[in-house]
């Protein structure tokens, strides 16, 4: 794209009188904030425009010389149905209008409309093509199972089908306008994911992030609106807000889960009208910034005590992704202790230490309450303490023991009956001793990781094992 015009694809404003094309042009782009228009005073070049370029919506005036709007409408909704057409007419052609919406037609507004409502109007649309199209790229992006810009995720180390399921969303809907809420627990990569979403919509501004737990309300619209000199005592300069900083380009805000009530509202402004006032000023400010949030706080736990706006959070969630928790992605730990072994060898000045093989399974039956931030700590640690070529498993177990309750191994899987097809049933003795070995041998011996794996403390099995 490289282009900050709103929406993606053209709006094309069709009618013969100049004038009324300027003035129209002006309600969209000022107070709409819709800046993607093309004007056509000469019907008989609608069909062409729309050859050559890539048009989504057409304000269409019904009375002009040459072809009327009804006669056009008729042959854009035949060569291009998804092209989405509002009827502009006089008030004298209200059934004329009717017979349109018919015909395909989106809506009809009368000329003399008030500007709100048919800025409304055309925002509606905009919207509602917006969401077809990224329907539209995520049920071919499922079918063939493809990432368009794979080297945009290369940074986030995975494996699992679930992640590659949310980066296909990622690619289709990074390139919208609307906002993207992205959930999951501390330490799931959800900044990660904003710098993707960031790089993915080519925009050419910066990607901008905040941290806004913990602002208080006043510092919250400062931070983000900016202020003009004298707004408060102390504000000797101007101050540009992040809003500005990220112009063109995208504003992150992490931890919105955490915003006060009053921070909540002027958010929610923010996103439904595009525009904000620098404190101390009444001249308004457009938001060219695409938002993207950030929270792992529960939401809907927090609307239902009434300390989350319901308004904000539907406002947010026409697209959301969320980032499932480390211990259930059990696939990837492999992974990602190879990738977090060479950077830190590679950072701490080290060769890189080979893992013994049972400290993947060890890592397997903990929960990972601060999950890939953890993990990455963990590995640091025990790689500048290495000094042999095997690396240690100590620092490990000394972090996970520390955990009372072992959590068994893929406890968030449902297993498959293994004794199903076997027509003689063991007794549960000897299931148990088979259980135990299993264990034992998953574990290279080492009762700490087999008795984490069989969900029972160490001295348990220990005496087992006698
Ligand atoms: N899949 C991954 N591959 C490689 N590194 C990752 C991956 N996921 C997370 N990380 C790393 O883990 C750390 C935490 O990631 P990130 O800051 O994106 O998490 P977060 O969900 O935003 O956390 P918080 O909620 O605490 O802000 C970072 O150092 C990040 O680089």
């Amino acid at each position: 794209m490289g282009d900050n015009r709103y929406p993606a694809f053209g709006v094309l404003l069709v009618d013969d009188e100049q004038p009324w094309l300027r003035s129209l042009s002006l309600t969209l782009e000022g107070p709409g904030g819709i800046t993607n228009l093309l004007q056509c005073a000469d019907s008989r070049e609608v069909m062409t425009i729309l050859e050559q370029q890539e048009i989504g919506l057409i304000l269409l005036d019904l009375t002009m010389p040459h072809r009327s709007g009804e006669e056009l409408l008729g042959q854009i909704v035949a060569e291009y149905p998804h092209i989405r057409v509002i009827i502009l007419s006089g008030m004298n052609q209200l059934e004329t209008a009717v017979s349109c919406m018919r015909a395909g037609a989106f809506d009809y507004f009368v000329k003399t409309v008030d500007e709100d409502r048919l800025v409304d109007g055309v925002r509606r649309a905009i919207k509602m093509i917006e969401l077809e199209s990224e329907n539209h790229a995520i049920r071919r992006r499922f079918f063939y199972d493809q990432l368009d810009n794979p080297e945009v995720f290369a940074p986030i180390v995975t494996n699992s089908a679930a992640m590659r399921a949310r980066f296909q969303y990622i690619e289709a809907v990074a390139p919208s306008t609307q906002p993207i809420l992205i959930t999951g627990e501390s330490g799931v990569g959800k900044e990660l994911v904003a710098q993707a979403i960031h790089t993915l919509s080519a925009k050419e501004g910066s990607l901008v992030s905040i941290n806004v737990a913990g602002l208080d309300d006043n510092v919250f619209a400062d931070t983000l609106f900016g202020h003009v000199r004298g707004a408060f005592t102390g504000a000797e300069n101007i101050r540009k807000g992040m809003i500005e900083a990220a112009a063109g380009g995208t504003l992150f805000l992490d931890e919105i889960g955490d915003l006060s009530s009053a921070s909540q509202v002027k958010l929610l402004r923010l996103l439904q009208n595009g525009e904000y006032y620098p404190l101390g000023s009444d001249q308004p400010k457009q938001m060219t910034a695409r938002v993207v949030v950030a929270t792992h706080a529960d939401l809907d736990a927090k609307m239902a005590a009434g300390t989350f706006r319901r308004d904000l959070y539907y406002r947010l969630y026409s697209h959301h992704v969320h980032l499932p928790p480390l211990r259930e992605r059990k696939d990837d730990l492999a992974l990602l202790l190879d990738h977090f072994l060479t950077e830190a060898a590679v950072k701490l000045g080290k060769k890189k230490p080979t893992p013994p093989k049972e400290l993947v399974v060890l890592l397997s039956t903990y929960s990972f309450p601060g999950n890939i931030r953890e993990l990455e700590a963990m590995v640091y640690d025990a790689v500048s303490q290495h000094n042999q070529k095997i690396l240690s498993m100590k620092s490990f177990l000394a972090r996970i023991d520390t955990q009372v309750e072992p959590l068994p191994l893929d406890q968030t899987h449902s297993f498959s009956n293994p004794f199903s097809s076997v027509e003689n049933l063991p007794t549960l003795q000897q299931a148990g001793k088979l259980l135990v070995e299993e264990a034992m041998n998953r574990s290279t011996g080492n009762q700490s990781i087999a008795a984490r794996l069989l969900g029972i403390s160490q001295p348990a099995l220990s005496k087992r094992l006698k």
